[in-house]
């Protein structure tokens, strides 16, 4: 679906991505995570030919992309309904039942929370029936309520629909818990691919990555990562 073959890219004298190559999973969710400023976002403008790389390339075999990222602007007042009939002139009724927007339909967008408008804009790009499906922190505005929200439904609709999902993500749990592929972007400038598994190796790998130290934590139902 994208392959990335020695992609190189440096912003001024800083390198951020020095020769990374890596497959994204095809019909799978993969959280791209990474400390601040570690190069999240370039890597997705390389990914979506929004910026050029200063060497390799990226193979798209991907017949519609779809990005969504956390800030979404409207360049004219509409409703809910318009919006989504925007991207899609036929309404998605699947999608609109799982995202809950039903009640929403006739609301004007600059009405609605942000947790609302945001999965007014899952929506929104969903509607365009993506085969890949990008997302730049899609969560970083919502409280918890909506965090869970969004990526429930994004995992509902991205299993029955088979999209391929890539997602920039702060929380590591989330990120673990929503996905089944990790791409973890270090400050070495290379990326590290892994399955969501949750083992002691990667949380020694990601304790190195975020420069903090952290632990796994056993529950009966779960394993969590958290500070030491
Ligand atoms: N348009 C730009 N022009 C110059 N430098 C930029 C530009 N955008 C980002 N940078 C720099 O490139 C580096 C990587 O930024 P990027 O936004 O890709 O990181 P990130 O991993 O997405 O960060 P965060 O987690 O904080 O969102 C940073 O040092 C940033 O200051």
């Amino acid at each position: 679906m994208l392959d990335i073959n020695h992609l190189s890219f440096s912003r001024g004298n800083h390198k951020l991505l020095d020769n990374v190559s890596a497959r994204l999973p095809t019909n799978q969710i993969t959280a791209l995570i990474g400390p601040n400023g570690v190069g999240k976002s370039t890597l997705i403008q390389l990914l979506t030919a929004e910026l050029l790389p200063d060497s390799g390339s990226v193979i798209n075999h991907a017949k519609h992309v779809a990005v969504l990222s956390q800030h979404n602007q409207l360049y004219e007042p509409l409703t809910v309904r318009e919006l989504l009939q925007l991207s899609h002139a036929k309404m998605d009724e699947e999608v609109i039942n799982t995202l809950q927007l039903t009640p929403l339909l006739d609301q004007e967008m600059t009405d609605l929370s942000g947790g609302q408008q945001q999965l007014a804009w899952l929506g929104f790009v969903l509607q365009q029936q993506p085969d890949l499906l990008i997302l730049d922190e899609p969560t970083t505005f919502l409280d918890l309520h909506f965090q869970e929200l969004f990526l429930k439904t994004l995992q509902q609709l991205q299993e029955k629909r088979q999209m391929t999902v890539l997602m920039v993500l702060h929380d590591l749990n989330q990120a673990f818990r929503y996905s089944q592929h990790i791409w973890l972007l270090r400050r070495t400038a290379d990326l590290v691919s892994e399955a969501a598994v949750l083992m002691q190796n990667q949380i020694d790998l990601l304790s190195e990555a975020f420069e903090t130290p952290l632990q796994l934590i056993k529950t009966p139902n779960q394993t969590i990562i958290q500070p030491k």
